[in-house]
Order: structure tokens, then C-alpha cells, then sequence
């Protein structure tokens, strides 16, 4: 593996880094899905081109990284697999769409570059806590590794999102279902992964704690009147999933530990309400909250990479408060221009809103650009605050 400083100019690279990443919207995505043929080569000439394009964008950033981190071994595996990856893409650039036989090789090579990437979450977070260990990390390092690494996810599930798309559509396991698009489900019932995410977190916490709050579930349909329908939507329902399941474990957690001598818990409230342009689905909690001085850590990566046993004592998952769970979840609600927002009462409890774009046409994918703002947040040595801290009165000169 090369390291930054003796990386020689590649002409090939600079130029797929110079190209801005093109964002699909759902609705994009689910043309790709449409008759046969026709769409396996327009979405193998769009991704030779675009794949490319997104690793190089983020490679660009990597590379950005403080020396002493991306000497860490953990973080230089993950940039040799990015630069192995590339390498292997650029090897499709002349080819011919209508040879079958290439097209079939394509996907087969989509998918070992998928697997070769599986370990990149943990094998980052390793990294951190190598960084840790050996040097230590002062605020502005935290802040540099905080941008960094959400820009850095939010780009790996894009190109995620685009390999599954190809590999599902195209690939030779065609199991899937037939009304879903790839991974995406045009008439997606948001009360159906709500309460499968229920259920699972529930099963986890009666495990864990031999208790769990039950769950109380609103819907209200504001576009018609009559309130029959259900509440659907084009999304995706595994990132849907992956966010509830996240958000019900953390609370579950909170009100069993904030109620530990009560049988009897406050149970858990959840609204789905379709508008005219969001989906929101709110979760109340009486978990006891959190106060504002720690509430914006519940997204910082360093914050949840405190090398704590990943695992609980008997193996299982534990619920809430030590993976990536919030971070990661907020970068799949922001995906396709959603958001995930926490508002807590210290003292009585945390209400999580999760906000969906209803049109698939308006949820276009929000992808990290490479270009001169982003650089020059690696760049400038010391971000000084603009407003005043505690304690640095009229008598102190400023710096
Ligand atoms: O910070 S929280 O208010 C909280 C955060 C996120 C969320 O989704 C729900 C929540 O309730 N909460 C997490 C947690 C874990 C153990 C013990 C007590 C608490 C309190």
C-alpha cells in the first residue's frame, strides 16, 4: 500500500475525481428497474462511469486524512481496498455493453468488490480507536474525523445502493420479490416495518433485561380524509428497517434502565403521518431523556467507539449505546433526503422523529462532492469558534 506521499500523479484517477458524483433519485432508480435488456446496459454504462466517479470523490478525501491516522494499519487496509476496487472498475471503461458474456463478468466482479468492503464500518472504527490508543485525539482531530466519516459512510451506502440495484436487477440469484425494484418496494407499508422492527428490538430487550415496554401505534393519513388506507410509500425497506430497529432498542433500553423496579412500564408511542410532501414516523419515549449537554454526542462516532465489549455478556447484540447505531442511522434517513432528528425532555424522556420524503421523484440521494469547501475543512489548522466560551472575559487579549 502505497502511502500519501508517494502516490505519483494518476492522470486516470484525477480525472474521475474531477467529475462531480450524479445523485439518482427512487424514482431514477426504479426505471432502471423496468423492461429487461435495454436497462442492463444503460445501467452497466452508467455505473462504469459513475462507480468510479464516487470512489475517486471519496478517495480524494481519504487521502486528506491527518497523517498518524491514515498510518493507522486498520485505515490503510481500507484505502488499499478502495484503490484495488477502482483499479478493477477502470478495467470495464472500453468495453462493449452488448457483449453478454462481459455484462454477466461485470455484475460477478460488482459483487466481489461488495464483499471485499463488507468489514469497512468496523474496520474504521478500529482505526479511531488505533488513533486513540497511539496519539490521542484533540478536539479539532474529532472534528475533522466526525466530517470525515459521515461524508465517508453516507458515500459507501450510495455505492452500496447502486451495486445491490445492479446485482438484484441484473445478477443470477433472481429471488426477490417480484413487486419490489431491486431492494427498493414502490407501495412500501411503513405500519408493517414498524412493528417488524418492534418485534425484533422486543424480542432483544425481553432477552436482555426479561422486560420490554409494549408499544402503542397511531397512524393518520392527512391527504384523505376517510383514514382507511394504509400508509405507503416507495422507500427502502431494509434502510427503514435499520433505522426503527435502532431507534426502538435505544428506547427500550431507556425506560427499562429509568424504570429498573418497575413491572409495570410506560410503554412506547408511535405516529406515522402521511402529509402532502413528508412521511414522518415520531417515537416518544419516557425513558428519562438525556440533557442538552450530551445530547449531540449521541452522533458523534468517537463518543460510541469507546472500545467497550462489542458484545454482551451472552453473545447477544447488546441494545442500544455502543455501535454506530445513531450516526449511521441519521446518514440513512439523510440518503435520500429524509432526516432523523432526537428531541429530549431531561428527566421524562427522548421523542425520535424520523422524516421520509413522500414523492420518489424528490428523494434524490445526498452524496459527499469532493471539491474545495470540502478539502478545506482538512486544511485549516484551528477552527475558531465565533462566539464567546465561559470564562474568556474583557481582560484577556484575544489570540
Ligand atoms: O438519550 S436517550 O434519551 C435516547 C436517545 C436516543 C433514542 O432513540 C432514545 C432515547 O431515549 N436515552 C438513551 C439511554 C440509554 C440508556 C439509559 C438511558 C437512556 C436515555
Amino acid at each position: 500500500v502505497k502511502s500519501k506521499k508517494f502516490v505519483e500523479f494518476d492522470p486516470v484517477f484525477e480525472r474521475y475525481a474531477s467529475f462531480n458524483p450524479s445523485p439518482l433519485s427512487l424514482e431514477k432508480f426504479m426505471e432502471f428497474g423496468g423492461s429487461q435488456n435495454a436497462c442492463e446496459r444503460t445501467s452497466f454504462e452508467f455505473l462504469r462511469k459513475e462507480l468510479p466517479v464516487r470512489l475517486a470523490n471519496i478517495m480524494k478525501e481519504i487521502n486528506l486524512l491527518p497523517d498518524n491516522l491514515l498510518q493507522m494499519p486498520s485505515v490503510a487496509m481500507v484505502q488499499s481496498w478502495y484503490q484495488l476496487s477502482f483499479k478493477e472498475i477502470l478495467t470495464y471503461e472500453n468495453a462493449d455493453p452488448d457483449d453478454n458474456e462481459m455484462l454477466e463478468n461485470f455484475t460477478e466482479r460488482l459483487v466481489k468488490i461488495r464483499n471485499r468492503h463488507t468489514n469497512v464500518v468496523e474496520t474504521m472504527a478500529q482505526g479511531v480507536i488505533e488513533l486513540k490508543d497511539s496519539h490521542g485525539i484533540d478536539s479539532n482531530t474529532e472534528t475533522r474525523i466526525q466530517y470525515f466519516l459521515d461524508r465517508f459512510y453516507m458515500s459507501r451506502i450510495s455505492i452500496r445502493m447502486l451495486i445491490n440495484q445492479h446485482t438484484l436487477l441484473f445478477g443470477s440469484q433472481l429471488a426477490q420479490n417480484n413487486r419490489h425494484i431491486g431492494c427498493i418496494d414502490p407501495n412500501c407499508a411503513v405500519l408493517d416495518v414498524v412493528k417488524d422492527s418492534y418485534e425484533n428490538a422486543k424480542f432483544l430487550c425481553d432477552q436482555y433485561y426479561l422486560n420490554a415496554p409494549e408499544v402503542e401505534i397511531k397512524t393518520h393519513n392527512a391527504t384523505v380524509p376517510d383514514q382507511k388506507e394504509d400508509i405507503r410509500m416507495v422507500y427502502v425497506p431494509s434502510h427503514l428497517y435499520h433505522i426503527l430497529f435502532e431507534l426502538f432498542k435505544n428506547a427500550m433500553r431507556a425506560v427499562v434502565e429509568y424504570h429498573p423496579e418497575d413491572m409495570e412500564l410506560p410503554k412506547l408511542n408511535v405516529g406515522i403521518t402521511k402529509g402532502d410532501e413528508d412521511v414522518t414516523i415520531k417515537m416518544s419515549d419516557q425513558g428519562g431523556g438525556i440533557p442538552r449537554s450530551k445530547s449531540d454526542l449521541l452522533f458523534h462516532y468517537m463518543y460510541s467507539t469507546a472500545p467497550q465489549p462489542m458484545r454482551s455478556e451472552n453473545g447477544s447484540a447488546p441494545l442500544a449505546g455502543y455501535g454506530y447505531g445513531l450516526p449511521l442511522s441519521r446518514l440513512y434517513a439523510r440518503y435520500f433526503h429524509g432526516d432523523l432528528i432526537l428531541s429530549s425532555v431531561e428527566g421524562f424522556g427522548t421523542d425520535a422523529f424520523i422524516y421520509l420524503k413522500l414523492f420518489p421523484s424528490e428523494a434524490n440521494e445526498l452524496l459527499p462532492v469532493y471539491n474545495t469547501t470540502a478539502s478545506r475543512m482538512y486544511h485549516t489548522d484551528t477552527l475558531i469558534s465565533d462566539w464567546s466560551s465561559p470564562g474568556a472575559g474583557t481582560n484577556m487579549s484575544r489570540s
